[in-house]
C-alpha cells in the first residue's frame, strides 16, 4: 500500500496560526516527515538476516531480533550540543539519523529556535532544558543528557510532555574520585600555590603547614556512587573515611556513616561535596557549617555550584578558618571555553582568584577520555532503543518499561507506545481499543502523575496501525501516542 493511502484516512484539522496539528503529532510520534503525503509511511522493508546491520541481534530464544524502525532514519533529527563525545555520534549517525553536532551549549533564545525542530537533543550540564525551552520543542520525544546530573533539565515538564530522559549514572564517577583525590593531596602540600610561584620565577620552599594525607579524616557528604568510589581510594591512601547521607547506606571498607551533617563537619580534616542539586543541597555549605568546620580544614566541591555559598567560603578563607579549598562547580558556568571567569559571569570571581590555597578548576571532574567515551556509548544507545523500540529503561523520569525485541518471525506486528496521565480508567478505555487485535505482550507502569504502556500486536495491517493511532490520540488522557513497527 502506497504511504499516501494511509494518508488519506487522517483528517487533518487546520489549526488558527495554519500549522497542522495532527501532522505534527504524526510526525511527532509516528512519521518524522511533515509532507501531508508523507504522513505515515508505510512499512519499511525488514532488515535482511544476511545484512551487515551492526545492530542485529538475537533473542534470549535465539530468533533475530527485528529492529524495529518508525522513521525513515534520515528524517529522525538530532541536536548534539556541548561535544558530546565522537562514540555517541557515531552510534546516532550510524543509525542513519540527522545528526548536528555543536561543540558549546546556547543560549536559552537561540535553543529555542533550534530545539523547535528535532526529536531528540543530546547535551551535558551546561545546557538549561527549562519549561519555556522544552514547552517549544514540539517535536522532541526524548532527551540524553551524556552526564550523570539532570538538574540542568525540568524533569517534571519533560515527563507531563512525553519526553522521556536518560542519563549515564556513573560512567564518569570514577574521574571524579581521582580528581578528588588529587585535589586532597594537592591542598595539603599546597601544590596549586606552590606551581604558580615557580611559574612567575620564584622559589619558595616551605614546609609550614604542609601535610601528609595519612592519618587525616576525609568527611564525604553524599555517599552514592562518587562518594563510595572515593572513600575506598582515600583508604587506600591511609585517611580515615567518615560520611553523611540522608539515605543509611553500608560504608566501603573501615568507612563510617555519621548520623548529622554538622558531626561530619567537626571531625573532618577534609570536607568533600558529592549531593545532587536538589531544594534541600542548595547552600548546604554555609556560614554555619563553614564555621562548624575544624580550624585549618580544607573543603572541596565538585558536585554542583549551587551547594556551597562562595561568598561565606571567601570569608572563611580570608579568617585562616579553612585552610585550603578545590572547587569545580559554580553557581554560573559559562557556554563554551574562553576568558569568562570575571564578576561578569559570578559576583565574587575575582575575590576567589585572590585566594591563596584554593584550586579552581573550570567543572572537569567527569572530564576524561575514558569516562566521556563511556558516557557518549551508555546514552547514545539508551537513545537508540528509545527512538526504535520504545524501550525506557534507564530512564530518569519516566517508569522503566520494557517488552522483548519483536523477532524477524513477526513481519505484521506492531509496538503501541501510549504515555498518558495515570489517572483510573485510561487502561480500561486503552486496552478497548486494543482488543480488535491479538496484543500478543503488555507492559505498563506508572511513575508519579504519567503512565506508560506497551504493546506488541499481532496480523496488524497498515490500516489497522493507522486506526488505533487515531483511536489512542482521541483519548482525553493522552499525552503521546508512537506507533513502531
Ligand atoms: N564535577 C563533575 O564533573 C561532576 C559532578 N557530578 C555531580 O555529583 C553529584 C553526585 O554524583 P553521584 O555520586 O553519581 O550521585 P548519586 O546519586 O550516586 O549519589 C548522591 C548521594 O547524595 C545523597 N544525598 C542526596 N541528598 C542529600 C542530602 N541533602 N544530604 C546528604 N546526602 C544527600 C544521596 O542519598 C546519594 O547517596 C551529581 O548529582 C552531579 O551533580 C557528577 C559527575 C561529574
Ligand atoms: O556528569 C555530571 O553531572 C557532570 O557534572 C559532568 O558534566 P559535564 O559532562 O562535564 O558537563
Amino acid at each position: 500500500m502506497p504511504a499516501s493511502a494511509l494518508t488519506e484516512n487522517i483528517k487533518i484539522p487546520q489549526k488558527q496560526n495554519g500549522e497542522n496539528s495532527v501532522r505534527r503529532e504524526v510526525s511527532r510520534s509516528l512519521s518524522i516527515s511533515t509532507s501531508p503525503h508523507d504522513a505515515f509511511h508505510h512499512r519499511q522493508p525488514s532488515m535482511g538476516l544476511e545484512g551487515s546491520s551492526p545492530t542485529l541481534r538475537r533473542t534470549t530464544t535465539g530468533a533475530v531480533a527485528k529492529q524495529l524502525k518508525p522513521f525513515r532514519e534520515q528524517d529522525v533529527k538530532i541536536l548534539l550540543l556541548e561535544n558530546v563525545n565522537q562514540t555517541g555520534r557515531d552510534i546516532l549517525q550510524g543509525q542513519g539519523y540527522q545528526v548536528e553536532f555543536l561543540k558549546s551549549s546556547l543560549p536559552e533564545d537561540q535553543l529555542i529556535e533550534k530545539i523547535k525542530d528535532v526529536h531528540v537533543i543530546g547535551i551535558r550540564s551546561k545546557t538549561k532544558l527549562t519549561s519555556r525551552v522544552l514547552a517549544a520543542a514540539k517535536n522532541l520525544i526524548v532527551i540524553g543528557c551524556f552526564c550523570i546530573g539532570t538538574n540542568q533539565v525540568d524533569l517534571q515538564y519533560a515527563a507531563s510532555h512525553g519526553i522521556c530522559v536518560f542519563n549515564s549514572p556513573f560512567s564518569n564517577s570514577r574521574s571524579v574520585a581521582e580528581l578528588v583525590i588529587c585535589e586532597i593531596i594537592a591542598l595539603a602540600r599546597q601544590l596549586g600555590d606552590r606551581s604558580n610561584e615557580m611559574h612567575r620565577g620564584t622559589w619558595n620552599k616551605v614546609s609550614a603547614k604542609c601535610w601528609e594525607v595519612r592519618g587525616k579524616t576525609l568527611g564525604i557528604i553524599g555517599y552514592g556512587h562518587i562518594g563510595s568510589q572515593l572513600s575506598v581510594l582515600a583508604e587506600s591512601m591511609g585517611m580515615d573515611v567518615i560520611y553523611y547521607d540522608v539515605v543509611n547506606l553500608m560504608g566501603m571498607g573501615n568507612a563510617r556513616q555519621v548520623p548529622s551533617l554538622d558531626q561530619l563537619l567537626s571531625t573532618a580534616d577534609f570536607v568533600t561535596c558529592h549531593v545532587p542539586e536538589l531544594p534541600e543541597t542548595m547552600n548546604m555549605i554555609s556560614k554555619h557549617q563553614l564555621d562548624t568546620m575544624k580550624q585549618g580544614s580544607y573543603l572541596i566541591n565538585a558536585s554542583r555550584g549551587s551547594v556551597v555559598d562562595i561568598p561565606a567560603l571567601v570569608d572563611a578563607m580570608r579568617a585562616g578558618h579553612i585552610a585550603g579549598a578545590a572547587l569545580d562547580v559554580y553557581p554560573a558556568e559559562p557556554a563554551g571555553n574562553g576568558d569568562y571567569f570575571t564578576n561578569e559571569l559570578n559576583p565574587w570571581a575575582e575575590d576567589l582568584r585572590s585566594l591563596k590555597n584554593l584550586i579552581l578548576t573550570p567543572h572537569i571532574g567527569g572530564s576524561t577520555e575514558e569516562a566521556q567515551s563511556a558516557i557518549g556509548v551508555e546514552v547514545a544507545d539508551a537513545l537508540v532503543r528509545y527512538v526504535n523500540e520504545g524501550v525506557t529503561v534507564g530512564a530518569v523520569n519516566m517508569p522503566e518499561v520494557s517488552l522483548r525485541s519483536l523477532t524477524m518471525d513477526e513481519p505484521n506486528h506492531a509496538r503501541v507506545i501510549f504515555i498518558h496521565q495515570n489517572v483510573p480508567g485510561v487502561l480500561r478505555r486503552v486496552n478497548e481499543i486494543l482488543g480488535d487485535h491479538n496484543v500478543d505482550k503488555q507492559m505498563t507502569d506508572s511513575r508519579g502523575d504519567v503512565a506508560y504502556l506497551m504493546a506488541d500486536v499481532s496480523s496488524v495491517r497498515d490500516e489497522d496501525i493507522a486506526q488505533l493511532y487515531r483511536e489512542l490520540e482521541s483519548l482525553k488522557e493522552r499525552i503521546i501516542t508512537r506507533i513502531l513497527y
